[in-house]
């Protein structure tokens, strides 16, 4: 049997939808500049986060980690005689969404899937990519390029997204056991990014209840602290925490905060902390500087160990989960009803957005991939 010509039918294409990061000392102000363009993070905090890029270099560690993803992406679609090509556009830093688009165009491609580097809806980690792909596809079709963009579905609760996390989180508290502690000493942290409490609050589809970010997250830390119990016969507690705060005091964002829930559990008389970065799908700088550098270190000042658990980065279980969600958003796209696994719970989140889920607090802007 020959290979399928048209293995992801109606998409010729796949988009990697990330944030970017600088790749030297002289990005770092430019890629600042970008990503806080009309926002209100004070100066103090913006020399601070430079200061964290300066430490490593001038270069996140982003970049090469979606080179990386990409190439895994690639790997598991030849895998399946998906001969598909895999395109790379971001949010803050070059190659820019509009750049990725005229690249897809030369290769001749005209309808994109889209594969976002972030789990979890809210304006932040959802709509802005939408808009992202709005502007971009604006800027391009102003040189004549016209191409379709949609997206896969939000991932928090895709398996291939959730167990790798919860499998990772159960071995990391497995070795934490077999080196000898006490279970009853050891703390379970799932960290994410802080965002405005206004952010959470609007965050899922324009429903009443909103929180979808806090409330995804807190759904999936309670599943695996269950899983971990379960196979390790343990009674641990597993909580959420935030991290990478920014914005001016006076503006409340999700807490606690990972140093300050620390500083607790070490008082409470915990010896071990587990820490799993469930916000994040791969080691970047708000992975390496405020958990490996700033929370270890007060760890280290409190006598806590702390464990951070990897992230998914390019498992081969995530890596071919996002593409079971390509193939599964590309059957949906031609009007099939694909099996659609879930985990917590049995419902899907959405691939095309509802009207005025997670809207932008400060202006109204096009976004794709939704119903408004
Ligand atoms: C929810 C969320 C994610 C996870 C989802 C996703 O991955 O998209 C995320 C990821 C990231 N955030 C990143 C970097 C930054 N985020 C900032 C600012 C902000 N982030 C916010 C939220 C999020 N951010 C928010 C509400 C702000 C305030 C300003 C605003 O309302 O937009 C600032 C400005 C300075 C500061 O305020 O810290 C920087 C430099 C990098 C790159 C890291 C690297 O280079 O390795 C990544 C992956
Ligand atoms: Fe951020």
């Amino acid at each position: 049997m020959s290979p399928d010509p048209r293995p992801l039918d109606p998409y010729d294409g796949i988009l990697l939808l990330s944030f970017g990061g600088p790749e030297k000392p002289e990005d770092v102000l430019p890629f600042l500049r970008t990503v806080t363009a009309g926002k209100n993070i004070p100066d103090e905090r913006l020399e601070e986060v430079g200061e964290h890029y300066y430490g490593f270099g001038g270069r996140s560690p982003i970049n090469d980690q979606n080179r990386a993803l990409i190439a895994a992406l690639r790997a598991e679609l030849d895998r399946r005689e998906i001969d598909t090509p895999v395109i790379w556009g971001n949010r803050n830093f070059t190659p820019f969404v509009d750049e990725a688009l005229r690249e897809a165009h030369e290769q001749g491609l005209t309808r994109l899937v889209t594969v976002m580097t972030s789990a979890y809806s809210c304006y932040s980690s959802c709509r802005q990519y939408r808009e992202d792909l709005a502007a971009a596809t604006e800027a391009v079709a102003a040189s004549g390029i016209d191409i379709a963009v949609d997206k896969i579905r939000t991932y928090a609760n895709h398996p291939g997204f959730s167990r790798t996390n919860s499998r990772l989180v159960t071995e990391a508290v497995r070795e934490v056991l077999r080196g000898g502690t006490d279970a009853a000493d050891v703390r379970l942290l799932f960290v994410t990014h802080s965002i405005p409490t206004a952010m959470d609050e609007t965050s899922g589809p324009g429903d009443e209840v909103g929180h979808a970010y806090s409330r995804q997250h807190a759904a999936l830390g309670a599943v695996i602290t269950d899983e971990v119990n379960a196979t390790l016969d343990t009674d641990l507690s597993g909580e959420l925490v935030f991290c990478s705060r920014s914005g001016p005091p006076s503006q409340p964002w999700l807490e606690p905060d990972v140093n300050d829930r620390l500083e607790e559990l070490a008082a409470e008389g915990a010896t071990t902390v587990v820490v799993a970065p469930i916000g994040f799908v791969s080691d970047h700088m708000e992975v390496v500087y405020d958990l490996d550098t700033e929370a270890a270190a007060t760890a280290d000042e409190l006598g806590l160990r702390l464990v951070r658990v990897p992230t998914v980065g390019v498992d081969p279980e995530f890596v071919s989960g996002l593409v079971d969600l390509v193939e599964e958003r590309a059957a949906v796209a031609r009007g099939e009803q694909p099996a659609q696994p879930s985990w917590p719970g049995t419902t899907p989140l959405r691939s095309t957005c509802a009207p005025g889920c997670c809207p932008n607090l400060r202006t109204a802007k096009p976004a794709l991939c939704g119903q408004d």
